[in-house]
């Protein structure tokens, strides 16, 4: 069982992340985890933060000379802009006189809608949003992303399996439906603005960026996952925690600001007759396989030994910049929200923290499946039951 936790702040001096349950020998450096996360800082759409911030990354524990040893895999992630924040951050504390100079120390008593802020300060009692929105923030995707990138490499180590994710919708732009993405294909996707396949569709989702830009507005979008090369049965229809596409929708839910899931066509297949929605069995050279794709790879909670897809939905950023009504909590007083700077658009980052979060889900649904204290021994047992099921 794979098991993790991330901690730390928007403007803390780190993130941290523990991944617990990893076997040994999954291949794994310092440079992979700061590429994964420099995939995470592109896309058009961004505020100022993600050009002058930088992640630093420090293996703490778990790998040595490149390889997992089987312990926890402890990862921190590092804030070069710490020192800006290091007094009103300070976890010990702070002389209020050097506090109340500060103008990044101003209580934030306008709460965003769309945001944590309201809701977390009524629950934690906090009278203003402060250390609500410095936890609630995006920032801590990082910390996934970390752990995601530590969980590809196992998939793909241990049973040869390619997780990949692209922008299928933005700003109310779709990209055409029916093209994926394959492994070959991920760098082609970087270089491209909102990590879009469609070159057409890119230029018009930049234009829609430009434009919300323009208004003071911010947009969201639709992300999609596949993995390739998963072995059917993964997951399990038997008990509803156990099934794969409802570990995966909670996962992806988890992300901020996702607001719904779909697995396969979703949404789309409530409308089809079932002569359309379902994926005829047919017989190959390959042995059975499906004649289309409909389901996104999962039947009864399992995979089906076809291309895993799920798609996720995210709503506009909340720190609109044409700031929208709310009650200062400090006077009672009608205002409009608190805005310094924000995200236009964050729907390429999410992409990758998604494909993190599947990444991780589906780690996790191989060692349960095929156990293994080293890869090795995952991938063995991983080819010994494909060999056993070749005929059926
Ligand atoms: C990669 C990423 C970047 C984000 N950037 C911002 C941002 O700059 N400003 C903002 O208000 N919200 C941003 N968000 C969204 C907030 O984190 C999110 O609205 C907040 O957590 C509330 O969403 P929830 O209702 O789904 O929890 C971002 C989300 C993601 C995934
Ligand atoms: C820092 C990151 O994203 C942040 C997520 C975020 C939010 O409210 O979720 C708000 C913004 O931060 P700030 O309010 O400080 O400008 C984003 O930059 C990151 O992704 O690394």
């Amino acid at each position: 069982m794979l098991r993790w936790l991330t901690a730390g702040e928007s403007h803390g001096p780190s993130l941290v992340a523990i991944l617990e349950g990893l076997p040994a020998h999954v291949e794994v450096t310092t440079d992979d985890i700061s590429d994964a996360l420099a995939r995470r800082r592109l896309g058009y759409g961004r505020g100022a933060r993600m050009k002058f911030e930088q992640d630093e990354v420090t293996l703490v524990g778990g790998v040595r000379h490149g390889r997992s040893q089987g312990g926890p895999v402890a990862i921190q992630v590092g804030n070069t802009e710490w020192p800006k924040w290091e007094k009103v951050m300070s976890a010990d504390p702070v002389d209020p006189a050097e506090l109340e100079s500060s103008a990044r120390n101003a209580p934030l008593t306008r709460p965003r809608p769309g945001h944590a802020d309201l809701v977390g300060m009524q629950k934690y009692d906090f009278d203003e949003a402060r250390p609500v929105l410095e936890r609630a923030s995006a920032r801590e995707t990082a910390a996934r992303v970390a752990l995601g990138r530590v969980a590809g490499n196992f998939l793909e180590q241990a049973v040869g399996a390619r997780v990949v994710s692209h922008v299928v919708e933005l700003g109310g732009v779709p990209a055409p439906y029916g093209s994926v993405p394959g492994p070959d294909d991920v760098a082609r996707l970087d270089d491209d603005p909102v990590r879009c396949l469609d070159p057409d569709a890119s230029k018009q989702m930049v234009a829609a960026i430009d434009q919300a830009h323009q208004d003071g507005d911010t947009l969201g979008g639709v992300v999609e996952v596949v993995v390739h090369g998963l072995p059917p049965g993964l997951g399990s229809h038997v008990h509803w925690d156990r099934r794969l596409d409802s570990r995966l929708a909670g996962a992806l839910m988890g992300i901020q600001a996702i607001k719904g899931v779909e697995v396969g066509d979703g949404f789309g297949l409530a409308a089809d007759p079932g002569s359309r929605a379902h994926d005829e069995i047919v017989a190959s050279d390959g042995g059975i396989r499906r004649a289309t794709g409909r389901s996104g790879g999962t039947e009864g909670g399992m995979t089906t030994g076809e291309l895993l897809r799920v798609r996720a939905a995210m709503k506009p950023i909340a720190t609109v910049p044409r700031a929208l009504r709310t009650v200062d909590v400090a006077t009672g007083e009608q205002t409009t929200a608190h805005h310094q700077r924000s995200d236009v658009c964050a729907v390429p980052a999410a992409g990758i923290v998604a494909e993190a979060m599947v990444a991780l889900v589906v780690a996790d649904a191989v060692l349960e499946k095929f156990g293994g204290d080293s890869v090795a021994e995952t991938a063995r047992n991983c080819a010994s039951y494909l060999d056993a099921i070749r005929f059926r």
